[in-house]
């Protein structure tokens, strides 16, 4: 039997009746990895489904794209190469992990020097990069800064100068260390934003602002095009991809401001979501179980968006990372053959924070038309010292919502009446540190490369975005080729001739 049929032919039965129906309903579908407990039973999953799913995995052959993902095959067809993005973290092929190591250590060895005051006095950091080169840095600096760094750092990916003005007007030109950070070292936003920083520092009379870069590259040889010392180079291997490669270099920022031992925490941690994902059996694979949610409601609910609320301000940056993650991954319409996908590729994620998103976003996911299968995030140590309430209000907050959307309420007044049976998970960390959090972020990427699989899609290529920017260039070039006539308007409103 065609195993997506059992899926969507199962009679599911509704969150609220399978708790009524399974005592053992939490234990069943409640996990523990790394210092984060996960729980899917506030899900229309059960164990019959499950079981279906695992079918499903198995047919789709999950066991042998993990092996083939953590051994360094080339498994991103359309380009040809590996995704070793779990070689950073010390598993993967052989030379690719010692290659890792090697590029570790070299920049751990800038980190030390420039600590050591290699480069003078540094209290600012800008960080430039973009998508993949800038979303995980800032996460991870947000997420676990802790207050009494010595260097403060800005991430600043948009062009726009709104951006990056402030930034310049705030920081010491003469103290300041710029990081490029960009895996194909071309991309015009950072490009742009670099060159204005640059033309500050010279505006500002620092002798050498090219002695104060850093670049983060898979192309280390355009760093040196572009006039920055190797020495002050840190490269990473082009089998890490753009929206994986946190663990890389890219990730020089996070281990200079919040110390290299932060860092290898956050390699320590996800190395054991890997080696959970690589060995847990499907009925025990926590990214794997999350992926079957993940398509249970995509296919069978046919639920277009997927809801991400951190109740942790430190976290208020997850759902933006996972939107890349995510959507840039898995949002395609062919399959890693070349055919043509016939299912609902990546659900478009979005989110925001607790409690904030109670007072506004809420009123959909509670009653409206739309089923969002939401998830909680929360931590349970604060990260912060002010009085006891404001966490337990906050937690408190976070798991009434949860038990809101499921149990629902009924009232005679269609106005007051609310649904229920609306699914949540819940992911809850013991506390924030490198290792929940490389815990964390490694779960994300294996959920989606196990739905990429369920989908028999390649989630490490993006030719989808490629289109965009050379229309952008086409504008930005002038090169006389109209636009549609709504195009060609705006254009001419903004930059009148
Ligand atoms: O790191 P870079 O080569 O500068 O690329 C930055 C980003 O831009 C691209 O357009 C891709 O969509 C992203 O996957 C990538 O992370």
């Amino acid at each position: 039997m065609d195993h997506w049929n059992a899926i969507e032919t199962y009679p599911s039965s509704s969150p609220n009746e399978l708790f009524a129906t399974d005592p053992d309903r939490v234990e069943q579908l409640s996990f523990e990895q790394s210092g984060i407990y996960f729980d899917f039973s506030k899900t229309h999953m059960d164990v019959a489904l499950l079981a279906n799913f695992r079918k499903l995995a198995n047919a789709s052959g999950l066991s042998d794209h993990i092996e083939a993902l953590m051994s360094g095959t080339a498994i991103n067809l359309s380009e040809g190469r590996a995704a070793e993005h779990t070689a950073e973290r010390g598993i993967g092929a052989e030379t690719s992990v010692e290659n890792a190591r090697l590029l570790k250590n070299r920049m751990q060895g800038l980190v030390q020097a420039i600590e050591a005051g290699a480069l003078g006095e540094i209290e600012h950091i800008i960080h430039l990069g973009i998508g993949g080169s800038a979303l995980g840095p800032e996460l991870l600096l947000k997420a676990l800064k802790i207050g009494d760094e010595k260097y403060e750092t800005a991430v600043i990916s948009n062009i726009d100068g709104c951006a990056l003005e402030p930034v310049l007007e705030r920081f010491d030109a003469h103290k300041t260390l710029l990081v490029i950070a960009s895996k194909s070292f071309t991309t015009a936003e950072t490009f742009l934003n670099a060159r204005s920083v640059t033309d500050w520092m010279t505006e500002q009379g620092v002798s050498d602002p090219f002695g104060k870069i850093v670049a983060l590259t898979a192309m280390p040889e355009k760093a040196v095009k572009w006039g920055i010392d190797e020495s002050r180079i840190l490269p990473f291997s082009e089998t890490v991809g753009g929206r994986y490669s946190l663990w890389s270099s890219i990730g020089f920022s996070v281990a200079l401001t919040l110390g290299i031992e932060v860092f290898d925490d956050l390699l320590a941690g996800a190395a054991e979501m890997d080696r959970h994902f690589k060995e847990a059996p499907f009925d025990q694979n926590i990214p794997a179980i999350a992926a079957f949610c993940d398509q249970y409601y995509s296919q069978v609910q046919e639920c277009e968006t997927r809801a991400v609320f951190a109740y942790d301000e430190r976290l208020s940056l997850v759902p933006d990372y996972l939107q890349q993650l995510e959507m840039e991954s898995n949002g395609k319409s062919v399959l890693a053959d070349g055919g043509i996908l016939k299912r609902h590729s990546s659900p478009i994620v979005w989110g925001g924070v607790g409690t904030d998103a109670q007072h506004a976003v809420f009123q959909l996911l509670h009653q409206g038309t739309h089923l969002v299968p939401v998830e909680f995030l929360a931590v349970i140590e604060p990260g912060h010292s002010l009085a006891g309430e404001h966490h337990e209000g906050l937690l408190l907050n976070c798991f009434a919502q949860g038990a809101a959307l499921m149990a629902g309420k009924a009232s005679d007044d269609s106005n007051r009446n609310y649904p229920g049976d609306r699914p949540s998970s819940t992911l809850l960390l013991e506390e924030l540190n490198g290792r929940t959090l490389g815990a964390l972020i490694a779960f994300y990427e294996h959920r989606t490369f196990a739905n990429a699989v369920l989908l028999g899609i390649n989630p490490f290529d993006q030719f989808g975005v490629e289109l965009g920017k050379e229309m952008a260039n086409a504008l930005l070039a002038g090169d006389g080729n109209q636009m549609d006539a709504s195009t060609e308007t705006l254009k001419n409103r903004a930059f009148p001739a």
